[in-house]
């Protein structure tokens, strides 16, 4: 389901992403507690090692799909196209070394396209091909992405907001409730998070500290 921007932009402020590999529980019981504690995106990436492939991995995001379904939340695929397609998911989130977005975007007509983005010419590529928000990072250094590029801390943020470039976007990389309101302050529209939440002793009670933090700096704006 395609989105208007204004709607993009709600969405992301609190964006959940996690696999099998992220989760110290069941991911199915930290997706749950996530969602009680105020997420409002979920991104299914499963990847790393150890993670799910083929049947065993279609099941999980089955399951996973189910649990956003019953509350409302939209639920995404990193760079698997065809399971997106498969399972109907409301949409993908690519890399740059993923298939191009305009290939992806015709492949998945109007669902949700999301874009990794780390300078100013890969963010108008992506909007030209047309993605619907844009992954900055990582902000912070991250543990979970073996091969981040290089921190960017706020600097692509505000190079991006400099440019008047207006595609919703969210922040990503090492990202937790004490270090999320600069992103926002910067004008991102949310910020997304692995670790914080999956690795918590409560995912709920971490999501809500996190979405204080980026509700109450918003209100700032
Ligand atoms: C590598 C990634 C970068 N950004 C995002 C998102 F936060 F969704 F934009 N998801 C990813 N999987």
């Amino acid at each position: 389901m395609a989105v208007k921007s204004a709607k993009m932009r709600e969405l992301l402020r609190l964006y959940f992403i996690m696999g099998s590999a992220n989760c110290s529980d069941n991911p199915e019981e930290v997706l749950r507690s996530a969602i009680k504690g105020g997420i409002t995106l979920f991104q299914f990436r499963e990847k790393g090692k150890g993670c799910f492939q083929g049947e065993e991995k279609l099941h999980l995001a089955k399951r996973l799909q189910s649990i956003c379904r019953e509350n409302h939340i939209p639920f995404i695929v990193n760079d698997d196209i065809e399971l997106a397609l498969e399972i109907d998911a409301d949409g993908v989130h690519i890399g740059q070394e993923d298939e191009p977005a305009s290939v992806v975007r015709k492949k998945i007509g109007n669902k949700i396209l999301g874009v990794s983005a780390h300078n100013l010419g890969e963010a108008k590529k992506a909007i030209d091909e047309g993605a619907d928000y844009l992954g900055i990072g990582p902000i912070y250094p991250t543990s979970t992405k073996e091969d981040a590029k290089a921190v960017q801390g706020l600097s692509f943020i505000r190079e991006l907001k400099n440019a008047n470039i207006n595609i919703p976007i969210v922040g990503i990389g090492g990202i937790t409730a004490e270090n999320a309101a600069p992103i926002i302050g910067t004008r991102a529209d949310g910020v997304s998070v692995i670790t914080a939440i999956s690795q918590a002793d409560s995912p709920e009670a971490s999501a809500r500290m996190l979405y204080k933090a980026v509700h109450i700096e918003g209100n700032k704006q």
